[in-house]
């Protein structure tokens, strides 16, 4: 891809994309970040080898993409300091921050405008990420296979058509890896109490991880299925997954997935766009 991309903001999210863009063959000097100080930007110049910028609109004079990488609370200071370049250069913007609608994002840039609303993920930076994409009426069918290109790099996309799906995603795959390192950790903690080294539950609990994962992801069967395989009847997962459900692991994950969307909209709200 011959676009330059400029990240604004180069903390966990922007950097998790940008190590996934290197890793799967994306030139370092095509990718700018910026951020307000520069003993944050030498590491990251450091790790990736790309360009640099404290100076947000010179970063943005010869971008083609803008990705906007920066919290939700500090997007309009951002957006608005960013207005006459951005009207000037017209790049595709996209941006990743949680809950903030496209048209509130279009607005604060000065109207008129490409936006791409993109909820990705921190296993970005592996190659392993999840990323759901909205675009909104301006953006043409190039810029989607730009955007699209773009994070597909990093991993797997999904277009929703709906921009109040983009909650949705946030609640599934946007802060979903937490929810999986979270287990990670209690499995591990439970794996310690029944008498193994810290780091063999460790290593155990996150290569069962990954193996149910690439088997849900080759299998035909679904993942309902595939639980079942592993439970011998009146055995021991039997035993593990009655306790689970019993304790009502679904209705705990469906009202953790309700209250992230529910605070994707509130923050939506508190910073004044609906
Ligand atoms: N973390 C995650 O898993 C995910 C995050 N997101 C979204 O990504 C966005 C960023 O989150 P995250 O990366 O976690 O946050 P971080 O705090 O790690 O990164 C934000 C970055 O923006 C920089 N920044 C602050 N003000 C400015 C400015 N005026 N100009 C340029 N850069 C600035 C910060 O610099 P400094 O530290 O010096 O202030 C920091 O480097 C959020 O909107 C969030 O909703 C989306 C999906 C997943
Ligand atoms: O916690 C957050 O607000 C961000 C958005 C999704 C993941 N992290």
């Amino acid at each position: 891809m011959a676009s330059r991309v400029t990240f604004i903001g180069a903390g966990n999210m922007a950097s998790a994309i940008i190590g996934g863009m290197i890793d799967n063959g994306f030139s370092p000097s095509a990718i700018t970040a910026t951020s307000p100080s520069d003993a944050f930007l030498a590491p990251v110049h450091e790790r990736f080898g790309i360009h640099t910028n404290t100076d947000n609109a010179a970063a943005v004079g010869q971008a083609d993409v803008v990705v906007l990488a920066v919290k939700p609370q500090m997007m309009r200071d951002v957006c608005e300091g960013l207005r006459d370049v951005v009207q000037r250069r017209r790049p595709l913007i996209i941006s990743v921050a949680a809950g903030l609608p496209a048209e509130a994002l279009e607005h604060w840039l000065g109207g008129d405008l490409a936006v791409v609303r993109c909820m990705p993920n921190t296993p970005s930076l592996v190659g392993a990420g999840a990323a759901g994409l909205f675009a909104n009426a301006n953006v043409s069918d190039e810029q989607r296979r730009l955007a699209t290109e773009l994070l597909e790099a990093v991993g797997l996309v999904e277009w929703v058509e709906e921009e109040s799906l983009l909650d949705a995603v946030t609640a599934v795959s946007g802060s979903g890896p937490a929810y999986f390192f979270l287990m990670l950790e209690a499995m591990e903690d439970a794996g310690v109490s029944l008498g193994l080294p810290a780091e063999t539950a460790r290593r155990l609990a996150m290569q069962t991880a990954l193996g149910a994962a690439k088997m849900a992801q080759q299998s035909d069967k679904t993942p309902a299925e595939l639980k079942r395989n592993v439970m011998s009847p009146g055995g021991t997962t039997e035993r593990a997954i009655e306790h689970l459900e019993s304790a009502g692991l679904r209705r705990i994950m469906g009202e953790a997935l309700e209250a992230c969307a529910a605070r994707a909209r509130e923050m939506a709200d508190e910073l004044g766009t609906r």
